[in-house]
């Protein structure tokens, strides 16, 4: 069975990207012994070459379907496929997984730690050594090598994880809050990491709750609620079935708005007010009180943000 090809093919922003194994999920089910459905017949790719940001408010599902797909947590119903055929436990061993509890021993020394992880993934003595040195001065901690994880604040160690994850050459990424806890010079490194592996064809599958950052980052996004995808796409597809809002800017107080039919004011502030409009009467009943008023400055349409479509789609 052929799961690798070596095609090059035009990635996300025209970067060019091998072409490698897609993640995908049908149908996948978990079912506690309390009969609670924590993940209800979840499909979605996460295709080779693209960071797919998986979202959802706490409780959602997010962490019991990574635990699926990396085989620590047994499936009620459904698969886990790589590369278009059903995953094997050879097929996970190439994966790079940052657990939900993080697991790495307090009292050993970070560099020590690490090398013995890269050889649990088949590197060699030396090269593991090579490989972590240099993650550790990208990153920042190559002056605490020799130091235990315990000394490390909390940033710091979450930095060593995420080397653990991304060492040895992964065929996929599945990383559970890989950006909490980190500083945003530290984000920055991370996200030029996850590119690397990107561009090499990797699918990279990882939870946040921070939507800013999820929004700047991921070419794909599926979200949950209840344990059930509510909405799976790109940014550009989601902001489509978002609500577009409407920003006004008039002469004075905007205040009136509250009291125009068919009008939802979201927002009011001053002579500035973000306005969600129910159909194109409604707009022209805005505009047309608006221009009785005084002068009108601005009506500028706004793509609703992935911070409103969550909301939206989870309400
Ligand atoms: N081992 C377990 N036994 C029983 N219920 C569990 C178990 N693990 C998780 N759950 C429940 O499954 C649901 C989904 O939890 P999960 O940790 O997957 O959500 P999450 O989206 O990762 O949440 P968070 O963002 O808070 O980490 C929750 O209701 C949780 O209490």
């Amino acid at each position: 069975m052929t799961r690798t090809t070596s095609i090059s093919t035009a990635g996300p922003a025209g970067r060019a990207t091998a072409r490698g194994a897609d993640l995908e999920v049908r149908d996948l089910t978990r079912v506690f012994g309390d009969g609670l459905r924590a993940v209800d017949r979840v499909t979605f790719t996460a295709p080779s070459g693209l960071l797919t940001g998986f979202v959802g408010g706490n409780g959602a599902g997010k962490t019991t379907t990574m635990r699926m797909i990396m085989g620590v947590l047994a499936v009620s119903e459904g698969e886990v496929r790589f590369g278009g055929a059903p995953i094997t436990a050879a097929d996970r061993r190439t994966f790079g997984y940052m657990p939900e509890e993080r697991g790495l021993y307090p009292k050993q020394a970070v560099l020590d730690q690490l090398v013995y992880l890269a050889r649990l993934r088949g590197v060699s003595a030396r090269a593991a050594r090579a490989e972590v040195l240099e993650q550790l001065e990208r990153l920042g901690l190559a002056e605490r090598a020799k130091d235990h994880v315990e000394k490390l604040s909390l940033g710091n160690q979450q930095r060593v994880q995420i080397i653990a994850a991304l060492m040895g050459s992964p065929r996929a990424l599945v990383l559970d809050e890989p950006f909490s806890g980190l500083d945003p010079s530290a984000v920055d490194g991370m996200v030029d990491l996850l590119r690397e592996h990107t561009a090499r064809g990797v699918p990279v599958l990882f939870s946040s709750h921070q939507l800013d950052l999820v929004e700047r980052l991921c070419e794909r996004l599926v979200i949950l609620k209840g344990g059930r995808v509510v909405a799976a796409g790109t940014p550009a597809e989601l902001q489509e079935t978002g609500t577009v809002r409407h920003r006004l800017v008039v002469g004075g107080d905007a205040g009136w708005v509250r009291g125009v039919p068919g009008v939802h004011a979201v927002d009011v502030e001053g002579s500035v007010a973000l306005v969600e409009l129910a159909d194109e009467g409604a707009t022209r009943r805005l505009l047309t009180a608006a221009l009785e008023r005084g002068p009108v400055h601005e009506l500028t349409p706004l793509r609703p943000t992935l911070a409103q479509i969550f909301r939206e789609v989870t309400a």
